[in-house]
């Protein structure tokens, strides 16, 4: 239901707001929801995790902690049917080189069924992000999650410097 969507989508904006700010990336906070039992099943803000790691990937970091496995084999472990919420669209391409998010979360088709998603990224460091369409050709639907926009910018961008 629609207010379930916004009341995740503000929880990760608020676990975004304890990111400390950077001008060379964004302030995520991402939420994955076991969808059978509406359970949290793990939170993650943008550099919570050592290294430089995102806000979707310490979600899953820290699950496959929990549960003893490497990141990739999460899909043997988890409930099947998980939603990722994320202020800002799973990342297509990282300028660190890094293994983008949307790789990620396509390791994890089948058990991540949805991606609800609060603004889609902007072009500061990747022009073209191509996330959406990668995951929705793998059967993972991309969902705008209204009306926080503005804020999610707002805390998104406020280690870049303002020209
Ligand atoms: N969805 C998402 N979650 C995050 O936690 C995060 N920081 C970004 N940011 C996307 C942006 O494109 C990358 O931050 C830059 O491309 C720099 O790459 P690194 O972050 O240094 O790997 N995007
Ligand atoms: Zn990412």
């Amino acid at each position: 239901q629609p207010g379930d969507h916004r009341a995740y989508m503000q929880l990760a904006l608020s676990l975004a707001q304890k990111s400390p700010p950077k001008p060379t990336n964004y302030r995520v906070g991402a939420v994955l929801v076991d969808l059978s039992s509406d359970k949290i099943l793990a939170t993650g803000y943008t550099l919570e995790l050592p290294g430089n790691t995102h806000a979707e990937q310490c979600c899953l970091i820290k699950l496959a902690e929990q549960h003893g496995v490497p990141e990739e084999r999460l899909s043997e472990v988890l409930p099947s049917k998980l939603a990722l919420y994320t202020t800002v669209e799973p990342c297509s391409k990282r300028l660190s080189g890094n293994l983008p998010c949307v790789e990620r979360v396509l390791r994890l088709a089948g058990t991540i069924r949805t991606v609800y998603v609060g603004i889609m990224e902007p072009e500061t460091f990747v022009t073209e992000n191509t996330g959406r369409k990668s995951l929705q050709d793998a059967g993972i639907p991309v969902v705008h999650v209204e009306g926080l926009e503005a804020d999610i910018l707002e805390v998104a961008t406020a280690g870049h410097i303002k020209s």
